[in-house]
């Protein structure tokens, strides 16, 4: 019998995850499916969840909750052999990964897409000893969207990182940076890199437009300069997707990118605060296979 493990966040979604549980089941169920539900309660839990189901060649892995908990799930999925296919039912504010591969944003409806019978196999970023599954920003505005409050975050979406990006930009400097891409290396001073595998960062589908979720590559920016007239002209860029044509923004694919600065700068992978620099990025092409809605 096939088998297939729920990985729910009670808290993520504004609590109402647990209501959306049963229906997960009974979909699974009719699809042939034996269903066990594991809630976590604290950090790391979906990872540990994850290599359980790895272990012991679960079919299929369904992450409930925000881009938090799906993040710690895909983890679990790092260094398998046999890795189950993804279900994803979007509760987080932002939901970039559900965003970039066209998962409903309503639960109700991303459950639907459970019994679709189209699966996409995506590219994972890992990130020193840990996988990514949309972006890694570094620098003085990566360290304030990290501290974007929650409140905020249900309030404005996307906007609560725009915002406090502005407010940020306008009284902070930039880091140095030493950015080594594959045969090259860019050296300067910039208050944001940004490396990211699907269009959607942060909410903002058009960040990277051309990027495909299995095309192979790191899409990676460089914002430059810090004025208040570059600043409200990166973010209109940032919304309507010419980021990379940006005069402030130096923009770049890679399969290996290297990131280190001589001040302790941290970073954020995935809307959640990463490591310190250094860090070394590089990609697992197509590394897992997760269920897509039947018509794009
Ligand atoms: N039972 C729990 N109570 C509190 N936090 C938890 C629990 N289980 C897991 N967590 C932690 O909550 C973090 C945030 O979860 P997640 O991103 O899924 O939800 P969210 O905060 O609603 O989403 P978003 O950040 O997009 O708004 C996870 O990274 C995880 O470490």
């Amino acid at each position: 019998m096939k088998q297939a493990m729920i990985i729910i966040n009670p808290s993520s979604g504004k609590e109402e995850a647990l209501e959306y549980v049963s229906n997960v089941e009974e979909s699974l169920r009719t699809q042939g499916y034996k269903v066990i539900v594991k809630e976590t309660a604290k950090e790391l839990d979906a990872t540990r969840y994850c290599i359980t189901a790895c272990e012991e060649y679960y079919d299929l892995v369904v992450s409930i909750g925000g881009d938090g908990t799906l993040h710690e799930t895909i983890n679990g999925l790092m260094d398998q052999d046999h890795r189950p296919r993804l279900g994803v039912v979007p509760l987080g504010t932002v939901n970039d990964f559900a965003r970039a591969l066209q998962i409903p944003l309503n639960p109700e409806e991303a459950i639907l897409t459970l019994t679709s019978s189209r699966v996409k196999r995506v590219d994972m970023g890992r990130l020193n000893g840990e996988l990514f599954a949309n972006v890694v920003a570094v620098g003085s505005l990566a360290e304030s969207l990290s501290s974007v409050s929650s409140e905020d975050k249900s309030k404005l979406g996307a906007f609560a990182y725009l915002k406090e990006g502005i407010k940020e930009l306008m009284g902070i400097s930039a880091h140095p940076f030493v950015i080594q891409h594959d045969e090259k290396i860019w050296v300067g001073e910039s208050p944001l890199f940004l490396a990211a595998l699907t269009n959607s960062v942060g909410g903002f589908e058009k960040l990277a437009p051309h990027a495909a979720v299995d095309d192979g590559l790191i899409h990676c920016f460089i914002i430059k300069d810090l004025t208040i007239f570059s600043t409200i002209s990166v973010s209109l860029s940032l919304l309507f997707g010419n980021l990379k044509e940006h005069k402030d923004v130096i923009y770049f694919t890679a399969k290996n990118v290297r990131v280190s600065s001589p001040e302790p700068v941290r970073t954020n992978v995935d809307g959640e605060e990463g490591p310190l620099l250094p860090i070394e990025l590089s990609i697992l092409p197509r590394h897992i296979e997760v269920i897509v809605p039947e018509v794009e």
